[in-house]
């Protein structure tokens, strides 16, 4: 059954590799106005599903669904269409190009802005969020680590997606960089109701940040619940949260 505020639900989905099952018989959904996070240790499933879901995997087996509308094996572009939005682990930004224009090609995927003002417009916009309005002819690849992250959030939030997709969005930040981006994400969410999709290693910022987690361990779900019942659960804190609170 697809709850009716699902944005994504997955049916018993897998994928495999060879003879490597990463993801088996998954089953969750991403609801309206929620941050969910996807967490576990490495090699448990997590950037394989956030590709089942961004439609960059085809699963070996079950359902995806968008709005509840079946949507197993369709092309990532259509999916990005239907609202939804990634950002990739190792980042995506054009490194030889200012942020501005990395942010208005994040805009080219935005359908109803048809004008080159409109475009303009909204990567403005998008800079002032991500705090990038000071950054706006700097060459991309030549800012820090931290900044480049951001420019990547703001290429796939350029398109305001309803569910946007973050793969590992805090790696390599400082301590003022982790919650300055928390603050962004809270604003996406507040600010234009967007759902957030959270696949993070960092488990302070995952705690605070998201209503939902889900534990994944060996490509299954091994729990899912509030960051309050999952921190106390002693499945997960046996594989996971032990190792890293
Ligand atoms: N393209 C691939 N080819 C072969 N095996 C793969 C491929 N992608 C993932 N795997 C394997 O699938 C399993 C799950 O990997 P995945 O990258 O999804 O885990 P993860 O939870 O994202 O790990 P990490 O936290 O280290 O990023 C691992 O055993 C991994 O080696």
């Amino acid at each position: 059954m697809t709850a009716t505020n699902s944005i994504i639900s997955t049916h018993e989905i897998s994928r495999s590799f060879g003879g490597v099952l990463a993801v088996s018989n998954l089953s969750f959904d991403i609801r309206t106005d929620e941050v969910l996070g996807l967490i576990g240790p490495n090699g448990a499933g997590k950037s394989t599903t956030f590709n089942l879901i961004s439609g960059f995997y085809k699963p070996s087996a079950g359902l995806l669904q968008v709005d509840g509308a079946d949507v197993t094996g369709t092309s990532p572009e259509k999916i990005s269409r239907m609202g939804i939005a990634r950002t990739f682990q190792h980042g995506s930004i054009l490194p030889s190009m200012s942020v501005l224009d990395n942010i208005l090609v994040g805009t080219i995927g935005a359908l109803p802005l048809f004008s080159k003002k409109a475009q303009r417009q909204r990567a403005l916009e998008t800079a002032e969020l991500l705090g990038l309005s000071g950054r706006l002819e700097d060459i991309a690849g030549t800012l820090p680590h931290g900044i480049q992250r951001l420019v990547s959030i703001a290429i796939a939030f350029a398109t305001r997606p309803r569910l946007l997709c973050l793969d590992e969005p805090l790696t390599g930040l400082n301590q003022t960089e982790v919650e300055s981006t928390l603050n962004v994400f809270r604003r996406i969410r507040k600010e234009f109701g967007s759902s957030i999709l959270l696949v993070e290693h960092n488990m302070k910022a995952v705690m605070q940040i998201c209503d939902r987690l889900v534990v994944l361990h060996h490509g299954q779900m091994l729990a899912t619940g509030t960051p309050t019942g999952i921190r106390q659960d002693p499945r997960v804190i046996a594989a996971y949260l032990g190792g890293v609170q």
